[in-house]
């Protein structure tokens, strides 16, 4: 365990502030019952960094975040900023800051509650023992990939952007995901397009060189399409996907909708020498303000962030517990909410899993 833990904290937009509140408060009943000292320094990110600012990643925040052990984000984003471009919105602020802390590995768990079953759009012989983890490559990809742009060609809009993968990149994700592999089911199931994309067939062969290192590891290739199809179909067949950027960030949505709610859905991100935590979902401007959003998905980043970077896999296994516990009681934020359970609000939720941590 470190004794302390300097932590970079970015509440963002929309529920992003209410949600961060929460993980604040559980980090802070963690403090006191394990004597780990955290220190919070606010920054901004995303539309409230602009409206301060101009600049969705101050130079500031960023100066931060390297000076840190580890970053807590929210969330990003809002109708208000939705007509900037692309390189000036809110979410460049998030993708910035990735890239400047080379956070090449997100680590996108999706468990299955027991007592959440109920909120899940399949039946519950499918998503009973549901426990995958998406590795979605973060730094590269069709996010990063030049040329991008929008331009006139023969007296029309076109808009280009390029999804290219270096041997490097690929490499770095699937060692990682072998060796994540190994601690659990020893199973990787690699996620391309290679059918149609030369960036997918690149991907697919480097991924198969990097195995012949870790034939303790189940290897399979699938298609992306297949990947979203047999995700609803057969959940519990898969343990670790390893992917690129954009085939990461669908396939991560869609396991939120597998497990009940994508404010479940916690991440890392992680590279060789900073980590960033982060709910898999975004800003929900839908239900911005009005205290109701489900501060699960952000309270278990927190708790990542205690396993991986604080070295206190006690305190996360402490939060996970407690939030088991709180669901079987039948706590549920409107998004997890089922006839005959309680419907509570953000704080409601935060105060009754803290109730089972100290
Ligand atoms: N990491 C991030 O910061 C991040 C991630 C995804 C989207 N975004 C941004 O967020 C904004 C909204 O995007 P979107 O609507 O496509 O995705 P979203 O994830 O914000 O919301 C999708 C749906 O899920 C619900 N939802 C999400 N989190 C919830 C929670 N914790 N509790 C209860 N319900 C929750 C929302 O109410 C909404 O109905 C956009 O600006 C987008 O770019 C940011
Ligand atoms: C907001 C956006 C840039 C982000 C992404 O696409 O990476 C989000 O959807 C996510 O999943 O973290
Ligand atoms: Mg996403």
């Amino acid at each position: 365990m470190k004794k302390s833990c300097k932590i970079t904290v970015l509440p963002g937009d929309g529920i992003g502030p209410e949600i961060m509140e929460s993980a604040i408060e559980v980090l802070k009943a963690i403090s006191k019952k394990y004597g780990i000292n955290f220190e919070f320094h606010e920054a901004l990110i995303g539309g409230a960094a602009i409206d301060a600012t101009g600049d969705p990643l101050p130079e500031e925040t960023l100066k931060l975040a390297k000076e840190s052990d580890a970053v807590l984000l929210a969330a990003v984003g809002g109708e208000k900023w939705d007509n900037l471009p692309t390189d000036r919105r809110p979410e460049k602020g998030l993708l910035k800051i990735r890239k400047e802390l080379d956070l090449f590995a997100n680590l996108r768990p999706g468990k299955a509650y027991t007592a959440l079953l109920d909120a899940s759009p399949l039946k519950e012989n499918l998503i009973k023992g549901v426990d995958l983890l998406v590795i979605r490559e973060l730094t590269g990809g069709i996010y990063f990939g030049e040329p991008r742009g929008i331009e006139e060609r023969n007296g029309e809009k076109v808009g280009y952007n390029t999804m290219i993968y270096y041997e490097h990149e690929i490499k770095r994700i699937a060692k990682l995901a072998f060796d994540i592999a190994r601690n659990r089911r020893k199973k990787v199931t690699s996620v391309d397009k290679a059918n149609v994309l030369e960036v997918s067939a690149v991907w697919r062969e480097i991924v198969t060189e990097v195995h012949a290192e870790y034939q303790d590891v189940e290897l399979e290739h699938m298609y992306v399409d297949n990947c979203a199809m047999q995700l609803v179909r057969r959940p519990k067949d898969f343990d670790v996907i390893v992917t690129g950027n954009l085939f990461g960030d669908i396939l991560s949505d869609e396991a939120g909708a597998l497990t009940g709610s994508l404010g479940m859905l916690p991440s890392a991100s992680i590279g060789e020498r900073y980590a960033l935590y982060e709910p898999v979902h975004g800003s929900a401007p839908d239900i911005a303000g009005q205290g109701i959003a489900n501060p699960i998905a952000m309270i278990l980043s927190a708790a990542m962030m205690l396993e991986i970077t604080c070295k206190l896999p006690e305190a996360a296994r402490d939060i996970e517990n407690a939030i088991d516990k709180v669901l079987e009681e039948g706590y549920r934020t409107g998004d997890i909410w089922a006839p005959g359970t309680k419907k509570v609000s953000t704080k409601e939720m935060t105060k009754a899993i803290i109730k089972y941590i100290i």
